[in-house]
């Protein structure tokens, strides 16, 4: 009996997390991750050594004890969200499509991965590949990152299937709108703060220099949201979070803004991270928990973070409509 064969199949993609909040998965996650050249592109006989001998012997266990304190009943707050967001985004295509579409999650690092994905879709008969990474902004060292790992997992299959791969939605009116509303129904519930901080997920300054859009991203998301929401320019700033490493990294740093601001007389803010399409250790604990603290305690009295754009039904629609734009022709 032949399968019936599907218009395309949909891998969701994200970065990845750790299996369990434990320092032993905590360091087989870091390991993976940051052996790869697209997110540290060091000379691997300087960085290899720095990895190996000083990286993964200390920051696993510091890290496995902010995973724990963000960790949720039913896992990593990272894979909770996007198992979530698969599994409404199929919903939304069977319902405006009218046909079974396939969707299936592969993350660059970790479980599943991207090698699963793509053979869960295979194995549902898939013959055309819609890979939609859910980073709103390009930067090579995520968007390119999946894009190596594809057509690495690709060069062990005898037929590679039509693929067509997401490259970016910093500007794309439904993620604009999707992160405005997110904004407003904070405010009704909180009240409107004095600033309204958007941090991204920083990246090597040298990264962009040498040709990666994702600054630029950052910007026109963050001034096409600043005017969504009607906001002049003394009431909102991006800025640039997660840092690591020695390099010079993007400027301003979120925790310099953070302590930064009360002094200048800025004591409310409200704090959303556009670079991340679920929560994770970088919303949770980073922005959420710690930035709070080093906010009150440079003198600022109020503090609000808001929530990621997660499985909200504006966002899972803005993504039926990266699918829809990319399938056509496939229907
Ligand atoms: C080492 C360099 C790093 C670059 C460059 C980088 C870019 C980058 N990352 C994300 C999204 C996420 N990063 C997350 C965690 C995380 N990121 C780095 C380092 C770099 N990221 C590390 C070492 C870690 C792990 C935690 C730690 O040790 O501090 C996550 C969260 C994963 C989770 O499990 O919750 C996400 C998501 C983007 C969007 C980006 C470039 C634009
Ligand atoms: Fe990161
Ligand atoms: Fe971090």
């Amino acid at each position: 009996m032949s399968k019936t064969t599907p218009a395309f199949g949909v891998l969701l993609v994200n970065l990845g997390t750790p299996d369990t909040a434990t320092k032993k998965d905590v360091r087989s996650f870091l390991k993976q991750f940051l052996s790869d050249p697209r997110v540290v592109d060091l000379n691997p006989l300087i960085w290899k050594p720095v990895l190996n001998g000083v990286i993964l012997n200390f920051r696993p266990a510091k890290v496995a004890e902010l995973y724990e304190s963000i960790w949720w009943d039913d896992g990593s707050p990272l894979m909770v969200v996007s198992q979530r967001q698969r599994v409404k985004l199929s919903q939304m295509l069977q319902k405006q499509l009218g046909q079974a579409i396939p969707v299936e999650l592969g993350m660059t690092y970790g479980n599943p991965s991207l090698g699963a994905g793509l053979e869960r879709l295979k194995s549902q008969g898939v013959e055309k590949v819609i890979v939609l990474p859910l980073y709103p902004q390009y930067s090579c060292s995520t968007v390119a990152a999946v894009t190596d790992a594809i057509a690495a997992e690709y060069k062990s299959w005898r037929e590679v299937p039509e693929t067509r791969i997401n490259k970016e939605y910093y500007n794309h009116p439904q993620y604009i709108s999707s992160l405005a509303s997110s904004v407003r129904a904070h405010w009704d519930k909180f009240g409107q703060a004095d600033k309204l901080l958007m941090s991204f997920h920083g990246i090597p300054l040298r990264y962009v220099t040498e040709g990666d859009p994702y600054q630029d991203h950052c910007e026109q998301t963050s001034q096409l949201l600043a005017q969504a929401l009607g906001l002049n320019e003394t009431q909102w700033q991006l800025c640039y979070q997660s840092i690591f490493g020695k390099e010079e990294w993007l400027t301003p740093q979120t925790d310099k803004v953070l302590k930064a601001l009360p002094v200048d007389g800025v004591k409310s803010v409200d704090i959303i991270s556009p670079a991340f399409a679920a929560d994770c250790l970088e919303t949770l604990e980073e922005l959420s928990i710690g930035g709070k603290e080093m906010f009150l305690e440079a003198g600022g009295e109020r503090y609000e973070f808001i929530p990621c754009l997660n499985d909200n039904d504006d966002h899972v629609e803005l993504l039926v409509q990266l699918v829809k734009q990319q399938s056509l022709g496939w229907q």
